[in-house]
């Protein structure tokens, strides 16, 4: 009999609540999934979802007021250092210390898992992360793009198995994302690292990640691999722009954005249907297209708790 692999994460049932004057904010309500080896696997959720909290709590700097955290099988609270050891994570923050040059920091950051001998691979983290000819350079000299390269090679000088990464390319250029996830997926693949990555940017969680998990107001609302998850959603979307007001039964399906509107549609059929409606309606568009629904639809559907799509009966259309 085969012993199914241990988790490389597993959250169970964990709850965490912060008082507050006005009540207790439950940031996160019992969640629990597994992550396994190898896998890269998205955590989404709006603002607030309680993304960075359960992060936090993986990465031991947060407590959960309920429930456990393994890494690699080591709870997060109660055998701290080892499942430290096994994480690798990139802070949202810019934090760093500016007396040091990248390389020594670097350096100093191996020390602290008492890792000498480490300068092959800080060299490979250096020009896998772009920053080969900066090693010499104070981290007080580095443009913000550069720190958070930095910031990535200091997460990863202990060759973790798995890396957290919370918003990674928030506000960085196209240069530094496309560094960033080649070597990210080139981790993945070659040294079979897991990766748990949150993102704003729900196009990178689309072609990186294998699984999802989406949070809203502490709950995990979706669960699945990607493919699932982009199945689930309307295959297609008709979008166009206009000056007017949608009619109300059009209004309650769309998602509009300042002149910007958008309509999941199941099929040709149903394009036609929205078609006549807005045709009838006396509505005035400009380029309309058609387009193939992406994550971004089934994460505002999720969100917005709008599962399915209501019918809209044109005239002559047979429900
Ligand atoms: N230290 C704290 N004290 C009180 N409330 C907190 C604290 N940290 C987080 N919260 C609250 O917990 C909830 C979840 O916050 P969290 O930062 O985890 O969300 P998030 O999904 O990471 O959001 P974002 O995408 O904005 O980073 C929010 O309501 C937040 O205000």
């Amino acid at each position: 009999m085969v012993t199914p692999a241990m988790p490389a994460v597993s959250f169970q049932n964990v709850s965490k609540t912060f008082p507050a004057s006005r009540g207790d904010i439950h940031a996160l309500s019992d969640v629990s999934f597994d992550i396994e080896q190898g896998e890269f696997f998205g955590l989404l959720g709006p603002n607030g979802a309680g993304k960075t909290t359960l992060i936090s709590i993986l990465a031991g700097l947060t407590r959960a007021s309920r429930g456990h955290v393994l890494v690699h099988g080591k709870d997060v609270q109660s055998d701290y250092q080892a499942a430290r050891r096994q994480l690798g994570v990139v802070p949202q923050e810019l934090v760093f210390d500016p007396f040091f040059s990248v390389r020594e920091s670097l350096k100093i950051q191996s020390g602290y898992f008492g890792i000498r001998g480490n300068a092959a691979w800080i060299d490979e983290l250096l020009e896998g992360l772009g920053l080969a000819d900066k090693a010499g350079a104070n981290m007080r000299q580095l443009s913000g793009g550069m720190k958070r390269r930095v910031l990535i090679a200091q997460a990863l000088v202990h060759k973790p198995p798995v890396i957290v990464l919370d918003e990674p390319t928030a506000g960085v250029d196209v240069e530094l994302r496309q560094t960033l996830w080649k070597f990210i997926s080139d981790l993945n693949k070659r040294m079979g690292s897991t990766v748990l990555l949150t993102t704003h940017y729900l196009e990178e969680a689309e072609a990186l990640c294998g699984r999802i998990a989406m949070l809203k107001n502490g709950r995990v609302v979706a669960l699945e691999a990607t493919s699932e998850l982009l199945s689930r959603a309307s295959s297609n979307v008709l979008r166009f722009k206009t000056d007017q007001a949608l009619p109300l039964d059009l209004n309650q399906l769309a998602r509009v954005t300042g002149r910007v509107v958008q309509l999941p549609a199941h099929d040709a059929l149903e394009v036609e249907r929205l078609l006549a409606r807005m045709r009838e309606s006396g509505l005035t568009v400009q380029d309309v297209e058609i387009r193939k629904a992406d994550l971004e639809d089934v994460f505002l559907d999720l969100m917005q708790g709008a599962r399915g799509v209501p019918q809209v009966r044109g005239e002559g259309a047979s429900a």
